[in-house]
């Protein structure tokens, strides 16, 4: 039996740190990670969408990772997404992180190419053997990657005994059901979409990683202890008003990732630096969504937790 209690709880995805020339910061990466430690959070996914993954070189992404290593090794689960669309590189990293001491290495399958079932199953199981000693989560997120984990797949990767769980961020929560229920006791299944947290656990989601948990960490935390004693009915307005803000920082024009990094900015007096190209910047017109957004996240702060 697999232990999963490190991937029971509330994961942040790590937002990409940069310094003011945009280049990747380890102090930003490291006064992030000390802020993620000192709220109480399980774990962390770095490397994934909120870290840019697809806009940085295979270095930037070492470098990010050591210096969060650094700070949350021995403190919080982490789980380091490794892929880069090409199985060299993906490896190269899933290899660099293992060596670091990471709890598991994930991975989305290939993108732009459709490419047939075994294919990206020999991706994964590729990525897999470059980091033999780690546990490996499967990244099910279609919507983006434009390839879904379907049944046959899933069931095919679960003959790798390091295939130890799915992040789940396709819409259907049933979605999340299945991969529970094949998987098993022992095999962890994220929640992916923050807007639907509380349905993900509640249809049996052992942890959930997310690219909004890091601007209001406290929200999802409370969600989370509430859920797991059952208390459904008192984590819901939380969730409708976690939703309300999610849904205004993605009124912004710039990528919602620079409106989440503004508001840390003003929150918490934390600098995570901007985003990186093609993703937009904030426009001068964004900023009165990020004030609601402080305001919001301030109000719902106070109101529970
Ligand atoms: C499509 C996407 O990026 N999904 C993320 C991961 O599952 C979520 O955590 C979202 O960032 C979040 O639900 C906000 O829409
Ligand atoms: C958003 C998210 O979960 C990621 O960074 O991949």
């Amino acid at each position: 039996m697999r232990d999963i209690s490190k991937y029971q709880g509330i994961i942040p995805a790590f937002y990409a740190c940069y310094a003011e020339d945009g280049t990747v910061s380890v102090d930003h990466t490291q006064a992030w990670a000390e802020y993620l430690v000192k709220k109480g959070v399980k774990g962390v996914y770095v490397g994934g969408s909120s870290g840019e993954c697809i806009y940085q070189r295979v270095e930037e992404r070492k470098k990010q990772l050591e210096a969060l290593m650094e700070v949350a090794k021995g403190k919080m689960t982490v789980i380091a997404h490794v892929a880069c669309n090409n199985t060299e590189d993906s490896c190269e990293l899933a290899a660099h992180a293992q060596k670091h001491g990471v709890d598991a290495v994930a991975s989305i399958p290939p993108i732009y190419f459709h490419l047939p079932e075994h294919s990206i199953a020999q991706y994964w199981n590729d990525i897999s053997s470059a980091a033999p000693d780690t546990d490996f989560i499967i990244y099910n997120i279609p919507q983006l990657a434009g390839t879904a984990l379907t049944m046959p797949l899933f069931h095919e990767m679960l003959k790798n005994p390091r295939v130890a769980g799915v992040k789940n961020s396709s819409m259907p929560i049933q979605d999340i059901q299945m991969f529970k229920m094949y998987g098993g006791n022992d095999f962890a299944v994220f929640n992916g979409p923050d807007e639907q947290l509380v349905g993900g656990l509640a249809i049996g989601a052992d942890g959930a990683i997310g690219g909004t948990y890091g601007v209001m960490p406290e929200l999802y935390l409370k969600i989370f202890e509430l859920c797991k004693k059952g208390e459904y009915e008192k984590a819901c307005p939380i969730q409708y008003d976690a939703d309300k803000i999610i849904y205004e920082m993605c009124s912004c024009k710039g990528n919602m990732y620079a409106a989440i990094k503004e508001i840390i900015k003003r929150r918490e007096g934390i600098e995570l630096g901007g985003v990186r190209k093609p993703l937009s910047g904030l426009f001068e017109e964004d900023m009165v969504h990020v004030e609601r957004c402080v305001k919001m996240i301030d109000e719902a702060i106070s109101k529970y937790c």
